[in-house]
C-alpha cells in the first residue's frame, strides 16, 4: 500500500469460510457473503422460558419497558428485539432475573422444536451444556420429560446445572461424562446431539480473529468427534426413537457428510424430511409430525428461515443472514 493511503485493508477470510464457499456455487456463495456481513447487525433474541411465564406476560413487561420486540410466526417463544437492543438491556430486566426469558439465537432455537420430543419420553441431551436447547426441551414437554444432560467440559457442566436451576428446569440427571463413552446399557425415545463443531456458521465479517480459530485443524478435530458422538447416539437410541443432530457450521465436511457416511454404518436408520412439502409426513409409517415441526417446514419452505441446498435430501442448512446464524439440522430415526 502507498505511504498515506486512505484504502482500508479487506477484511480476512478464515481458511475454513473459504473452503465453505469453494463447496458452493456462486450464487450461494454471495447469499452466505451477504450473511455473513449482515451477521454485524444481528438482533438480539431471546425465548420466553414456557416453564415460568407465557409468551404474552413477555410481550407485556417488554412493552411497559420501551424495548421494541417483533415476533417470528414459526415459534410463538421467540423475541427479536428492535435495533440497537444490546444484551446488556435484557441482563437488567427482571425477566430475566427471575429464568422467565433466555437469551438464545434464532438458529439454536430450532433443533429442539425439529426434535419434538414427546411429553414423558427419555430424552438424552449429549453435548448440553450452556443448557439452552435443555431448557427449551424441557419446556416444549411441560417438564414432562425424563432429561439426561451430558456435559464433558466441567466449568461448563456448572454453568448448565445453574442454569437448569434457574430457568426452573427439574430432574434433569446432569452426567459429567465424555458423550462418545455413554454407557450401552442407556436407551432414549430421543438425542439431541448438538454437536461440538468449528462454528464456521456463527462468522460475522471483519472478525479477523476467526481466522485463528477456525482451522482445518480444529476441522479435523470436530469431524472425528462429530462421527464418534453420531455412532454413540444412534446405538442408544431405542428402535422407533429420533435423534437430531446439528451444528453451528456450514461446512458438508460437518454436516451432509457426517450424517450420509452415519448413515451408511447404521443401516437401521434413515432421515425424516425436514425440509419438503411432505415433512408433515414422517415416513413408511405415515405418522404425522409434531405440529412444531410441520410449523418449521413450512417456514423453510415459504423462506421466513432462509437456506442453503443440502447434499442429504431432507436435511436443513440455515443460510447465514442479519437473524440467522447458518446451522445445520438433520432428524434421524431408527427402525
Ligand atoms: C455446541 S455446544 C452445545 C450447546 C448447547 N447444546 C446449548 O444449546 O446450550 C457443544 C458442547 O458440547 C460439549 N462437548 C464437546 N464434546 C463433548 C463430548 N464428547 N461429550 C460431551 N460433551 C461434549 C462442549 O464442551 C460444549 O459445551
Amino acid at each position: 500500500m502507498n505511504a498515506g493511503s486512505t484504502t482500508k485493508p479487506l477484511p480476512r477470510t478464515p481458511e475454513l469460510i473459504a473452503q465453505a464457499y469453494a463447496a458452493m456455487s456462486d450464487q450461494e456463495a454471495e447469499r452466505v457473503q451477504a450473511g455473513f456481513a449482515a451477521a454485524a447487525a444481528r438482533p438480539v433474541t431471546l425465548r420466553a422460558n414456557a416453564l415460568k411465564t407465557a409468551p404474552g406476560e413477555v410481550a407485556e413487561k417488554l412493552t411497559e419497558r420501551g424495548i421494541p420486540f417483533e415476533r417470528v410466526p414459526w415459534y410463538e417463544d421467540a423475541f427479536v428485539l428492535g435495533d440497537g437492543v444490546r444484551e446488556k438491556t435484557v441482563w437488567e430486566l427482571e425477566l430475566y432475573q427471575e429464568g422467565k426469558v433466555y437469551l438464545q439465537s434464532l438458529s439454536s432455537m430450532l433443533p429442539p422444536l425439529a426434535l419434538a420430543a414427546r411429553d414423558g419420553a427419555d430424552v438424552l441431551d449429549m453435548c448440553a451444556a450452556p443448557g439452552g436447547k435443555t431448557s427449551q426441551i424441557a419446556a416444549l414437554t411441560g417438564g414432562t420429560a425424563h432429561i439426561t444432560a451430558c456435559e464433558m467440559s466441567a466449568p461448563r457442566a456448572e454453568k448448565l446445572a445453574y442454569n437448569l436451576s434457574k430457568l426452573g428446569v427439574h430432574g434433569v440427571n446432569i452426567m459429567r461424562t465424555d458423550a462418545r463413552r455413554l454407557d450401552e446399557f442407556f436407551s432414549f425415545d430421543h438425542i439431541l446431539l448438538d454437536a461440538p463443531c468449528t462454528g464456521t456458521g456463527t462468522f460475522r465479517l471483519g472478525d479477523d480473529r476467526a481466522e485463528n480459530r477456525m482451522t482445518g485443524k480444529l476441522l479435523a478435530k470436530t469431524a472425528r468427534s462429530q462421527r464418534a458422538l453420531l455412532d454413540r447416539a444412534l446405538t442408544v437410541l431405542k428402535p422407533g426413537g429420533t435423534l437430531l443432530y446439528s451444528t453451528c457450521s456450514i461446512l458438508p465436511e460437518e454436516n451432509g457428510e457426517q450424517v450420509a457416511a452415519a448413515l451408511r454404518r447404521h443401516r437401521d436408520c434413515s432421515i425424516v424430511p425436514l425440509a419438503v412439502q411432505q415433512a408433515g409426513v414422517a415416513d413408511d409409517d405415515a405418522k404425522p409430525l409434531p405440529a412444531s415441526t410441520r410449523a418449521l417446514a413450512g417456514a423453510f419452505e415459504d423462506g421466513s428461515i432462509p437456506t442453503l441446498k443440502s447434499a442429504v435430501e431432507g436435511t436443513v442448512t440455515v443460510c447465514p443472514s442479519q437473524r440467522f446464524e447458518g446451522f445445520y439440522l438433520a432428524l434421524i430415526k431408527k427402525q
